[in-house]
């Protein structure tokens, strides 16, 4: 015959550790998630790139648009140049990695023209006519991707900053998705944003 209280008693006390363990699993993973979470300052950092860089490619279907009517290639290096001179005079001028906002920008430039690209071969196969009243690239979209690109280089610079302080790369992850739509999937989204992603590797920052 089995003693029963004896097998109650092993029993519970297999219950109890295992509570145990689980009370402690619980709470070293509450001071891991505590321990990522990134100041409020770093957060707002953060967000506020994230959002400058969404209404940079919010202008990608515009251009799209322009060039579909005028029939002007997707890429222009020209302009791409005239952009990274700038970048590279603000950088030199704020104390902001040349280097670094050069990468930047040049991203942009990618995730503008996938999106780009993306339309013109949807607008091909369904044989789009001209638009009727298409924004004009020269006095409506590049003033607007100009006014941004200040813009975009003070947020940089305060990313810089925050970079490498802890759980960045984890928030940039988290929230990439919700404060930066591309419309295609997050193929453009992932080119705009993996100089940030990099930038906190560098950091060793996990
Ligand atoms: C937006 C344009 O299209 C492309 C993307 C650019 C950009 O993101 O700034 C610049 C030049 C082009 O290669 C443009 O021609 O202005």
């Amino acid at each position: 015959m089995m003693d029963t209280s004896r097998t109650i008693s092993l029993a519970s006390l297999r219950v109890m550790l295992c509570a145990i363990l689980l009370v402690a699993l619980a709470l070293g993973v509450g001071y891991q998630a505590r321990a990522a979470e990134p100041s409020n300052d770093v957060r707002q950092t953060v967000d506020q790139l994230l959002r400058l860089v969404d209404e940079r490619l919010a202008i990608a279907p515009d251009v799209a648009k322009a060039k579909w009517n005028s029939g002007a290639p997707i890429d222009a290096p020209a302009r791409e140049a005239q952009i990274l001179e700038r970048v590279v005079a603000e950088a030199t001028r704020a104390g902001i990695n040349e280097a670094f906002a050069q990468t930047f920008f040049k991203h942009q430039f990618e995730a503008s023209k996938v999106i780009q690209h993306r339309l013109h071969e949807q607008w091909r196969q369904t044989e789009q006519p001209p638009f009727e009243s298409p924004p004009d690239l020269a006095e409506d979209i590049r003033p607007q991707l100009d006014q941004l690109t200040p813009q975009l280089m003070a947020s940089l610079r305060d990313f810089e900053r925050v970079a490498e302080s802890e759980g960045v790369k984890q928030y940039l992850e988290n929230n990439a998705e919700t404060l930066v739509s591309d419309g295609v999937g997050g193929v453009a989204r992932e080119e705009a944003l993996r100089p940030l992603y990099e930038a906190t590797d560098t950091a060793g920052v996990q």
